[in-house]
């Protein structure tokens, strides 16, 4: 079964929840991550977290969420396996799936609504990555250049 993985700080605790059961209306396996309360905690901790389930292979994607969105946002893009896209619409999402091959949707509780919120996850779930001109992009995601070496110079 495919394993969607979901993570939030305190502020994004009820939209994950929200769409934990989006998910699983769908058919599809929650790992939740947490948080799952209301105690303040730290983005970056769940923003990790969430990454190393999906490189290790544990979920297939990613769902993350924070007050924002960017926090979580930034976390997740540090590790190279990720392409974590901080999406505001629907249309946004599928052009993360499309284009870059987004394997972390995330979201702003703070900065969108519920219903938004659902486009923005089924676009993320249905829409295929389109390949062809986009494959040679994504793949400069996973290989930075190194500390002062020309853009693409590792791949
Ligand atoms: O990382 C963020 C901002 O870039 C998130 O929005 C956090 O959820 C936010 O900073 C948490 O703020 P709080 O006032 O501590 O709830």
């Amino acid at each position: 079964m495919t394993v969607i993985a979901l993570a939030s700080d305190h502020a994004g605790v009820d939209l994950k929840s929200f769409l934990a059961d989006e998910l699983k209306a769908r058919g599809l396996d929650v790992l939740d991550l947490g948080t799952n309360g209301p105690a303040s905690v730290d983005y970056p901790d769940y923003g990790y977290a969430l990454a190393a389930a999906v490189k290790d292979g544990r979920a297939e994607r990613g769902v993350a969420i924070c007050g924002s969105g960017i926090g979580i946002s930034i976390a997740l893009n540090r590790d190279p396996a990720i392409r974590a896209a901080l999406c505001h619409n629907g249309l946004l999402a599928r052009l993360s799936r499309q284009h870059n091959d987004a394997n972390v949707l995330v979201l702003g509780a703070r900065m969108i609504g519920l219903e938004v919120a659902r486009d923005c996850l089924a676009a993320f779930l249905d829409t295929p990555y389109e390949g062809g001109r986009h494959a040679g992009r994504v793949s400069k995601l996973s290989c930075p250049p190194p500390a002062g070496g020309p853009a693409g110079s590792s791949c």
